[in-house]
């Protein structure tokens, strides 16, 4: 089946306006719902901070509070997240047919691949952005058919950027269960220990005439445990609290931190996995890379037995990451 890609379209457009499907509900057009003015920002954390019990305060309140925050000295060297993110630019760029070498298999049960969202929204809407998702950790999840030959250094540039990455995610890791009040390997075990999956996804959302009345991807929350995304410098990503959209500022080299679904069930709901959404901008592409931290799909995940007892009994049921994927794809309640 071919389909369209938001791409194709928004290079095709009359000036100045955007297909019906596009235009958003006047209850989500980012122009009648963002809060103006920074009155709240979502917390950023300097994780090279000595003081390693302030680390862990800040990021157990801005988990509690937000679900999302942004760290600073990561210890992810700059050239490799430029690099990484310059191989997925060029991607994008490529000609149509270049990159439909990648599309996702007709039929497929697996997210890989190059896409557009097929199914329409509630209310008929469609999202201003087309992806590319493949798995990156561990090898034996990996599926290279999907990765880009094109450019040539795409594969060392992911290879690269996801070897630093571990030592980011099991610091977090840790953190998230010392703040939980649980020994600094649990929730890292909870979801999967070294079996843990990183999920790739790269959006490309292409300009937008209107951008006041379309939305990138419509408000959700990631059924991860944790995502870690960086995004190129054209401001997009908003969050959710107190039912209030907010921007999450842009910062060069910062990653920003998603609590997940899972880690927000392990946690029996102490942490949030966060509501957000994507913008989009009148005259640049807006690109962004989360990379997704995934049970495996066998594995069951509830909230951790340390954390529930008589006044705190179970907030969430216990299930396979697999069943909780397909409930909440077909809009299923958990
Ligand atoms: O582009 C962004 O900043 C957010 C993307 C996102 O939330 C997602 O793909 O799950
Ligand atoms: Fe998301």
């Amino acid at each position: 089946m071919e389909v369209e890609r938001v791409q194709e379209i928004a290079s095709n457009l009359s000036k100045g306006t955007i297909p019906e499907e596009f235009i958003r509900t006047m209850t989500e057009q980012p122009g009648l719902t963002t809060v103006q003015g920074t009155v709240l920002e979502v917390p950023i954390i300097d994780l090279r901070d000595p003081d390693e019990q302030k680390v862990l305060k800040a990021i157990d309140d801005a988990s509690r509070n937000w679900g999302m925050f942004q760290v600073t000295n990561h210890g992810i060297p700059e050239e490799s997240i430029r690099n990484f993110q310059e191989v997925g630019k060029f991607f994008f760029e490529l000609p149509q047919e270049e990159k439909e070498v990648y599309a996702k298999p007709e039929g497929s049960k697996s997210i890989e691949g190059y896409g557009t969202k097929l199914q329409r929204e509630l209310e008929g809407k469609k999202a201003w952005v087309d992806h590319l998702f493949h798995k990156i950790w561990p090898p034996s999840e990996i599926n290279y058919q999907f990765w880009p030959k094109n450019p040539p250094s795409y594969r060392e540039a992911n290879e690269e950027y996801t070897k630093h990455m571990h030592g980011v995610v099991n610091k977090l890791l840790r953190l998230f269960s010392l703040g939980l009040g649980l020994e600094e390997h649990e929730v890292k075990k909870a979801v999967g220990g070294d079996d843990l999956v990183y999920l790739l996804k790269i959006n490309y959302y292409p300009p937008c005439p209107r951008p006041d009345l379309a939305l990138g991807v419509p408000a959700h929350t990631d059924m991860s445990a944790m995502t870690i995304l960086v995004p190129n410098d054209v401001q997009g990503l908003q969050a959710s609290k107190d039912g209030q959209w907010y921007d999450v500022k842009y910062i060069p080299n910062a990653l920003i931190i998603h609590v997940g679904d899972q880690l927000e069930i392990v946690s029996n709901g102490k942490y949030k996995s966060v509501l957000h959404r994507s913008t989009v901008n009148k005259e640049k592409a807006r690109i962004s890379w989360p990379i997704f931290f995934e049970p495996p799909a066998d594995l069951e995940v509830g909230p951790h037995p340390k954390l529930i007892n008589e006044g705190n009994p179970p907030k969430y049921k216990t299930k396979k990451f697999s069943d909780y994927c397909y409930c909440e794809l077909n809009k299923i309640p958990q």
